[in-house]
């Protein structure tokens, strides 16, 4: 089942149109990656899932019927420009985050211990947000967002300012937050995270959905055969081997090493190019 849907969604601003009759399926339980590059319309369509704005045309079905304004308490959102209060307490304002997504306080004081000894941020409890650097107030904001166990999670660029540590477990908790049922869309410019984390994917391209699905599916129907094989060795000879069973696109030269680009035919393997060429050259 799908858990969100966009139905041709349209946005306009001023003269610019952000979002022109953009589609989107996520299925219930899934993590969805939201791609484009700058300016594509990813944060617009995100903003109107989270009800900050409105689309012109369209509609978006949440959990199977049109989305409402009291579904916001069911959906985390960590949005693109972090906005913590920055002379209030750590613990102080997160708990009070946690209150108005209608935690008890002994609730919001339970499940902040577990989240604040899980990223090790304990000692953070009693400074001043202004303390603390930009990385570090985002750890703080994404465990805000998670909180109060929502069912869809929407993250706006969630490793813009984590170093490659950080990242890694921010990884994790997204896989372990799916395990344990939630569905998760979330935009970014990473594509390791996408290949690590993602079952599906849309690649927005100037306000345009233009590539929407699985993501084993699309690797699958892009895939071209092309293999790089970077040696040392005869270049000449190489060519004339290779090119009785593949396809050898070119060979470019840098510092000595050759790369070969070789286009494999269907029926053959990567194991029998090797094999062609293993006597010849010392692969790289
Ligand atoms: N409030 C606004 N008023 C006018 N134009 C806007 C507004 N918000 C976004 N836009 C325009 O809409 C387009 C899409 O912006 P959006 O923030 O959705 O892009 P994005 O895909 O999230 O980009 P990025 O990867 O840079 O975050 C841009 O051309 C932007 O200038």
């Amino acid at each position: 089942m799908m858990f969100l849907e966009a139905k041709q969604v349209v946005k306009k601003y001023a003269n610019h149109l952000a979002l022109n009759e953009v589609n989107l399926q996520v299925p219930e339980n899934s993590i969805y990656g939201l791609l484009g590059p700058n300016g594509a319309g990813k944060t617009t369509l995100i903003r109107i899932i989270n009800q900050i704005t409105g689309p012109d045309s369209g509609e978006i079905i949440f959990n199977g019927r049109p989305l409402k304004s009291e579904d916001v308490h069911r959906i985390g959102y960590l949005p693109e420009e972090r906005g913590l209060y920055k002379k209030m307490k750590v613990g102080e304002q997160a708990v009070y985050l946690a209150r108005m997504k209608g935690l008890s306080r002994n609730d919001a004081l339970k499940k902040l211990k577990y989240w604040f000894e899980k990223f090790e941020i304990q000692p953070w409890w009693d400074k001043k947000v202004e303390e603390l650097s930009k990385g570090m107030q985002q750890k703080i904001q994404f465990v805000v967002t998670v909180l109060h166990d929502p069912k869809l999670l929407i993250f706006d660029e969630p490793f813009s300012g984590f170093d490659p540590i950080n990242a890694n477990i921010l990884k994790q908790e997204i896989l372990k937050l799916k395990e344990n049922g939630a569905t998760i869309l979330f935009s970014t410019h990473n594509m390791g995270s996408v290949e690590e984390l993602c079952d599906h994917i849309t690649l927005i391209n100037q306000s345009k959905t233009i590539l929407t699905g699985q993501i084993d599916d699309i690797r699958q129907s892009y895939k071209d055969n092309l293999i790089k094989l970077d040696f040392a060795g005869d270049r000449e000879l190489i060519q004339t081997k290779l090119s009785d069973s593949f396809k050898v696109e070119k060979i470019e030269q840098i510092n000595g090493l050759h790369t070969a680009y070789v286009k494999m035919p269907d029926e053959t393997t990567i194991n029998q190019m090797i094999s062609t060429v293993i006597n010849d050259v010392e692969i790289q």
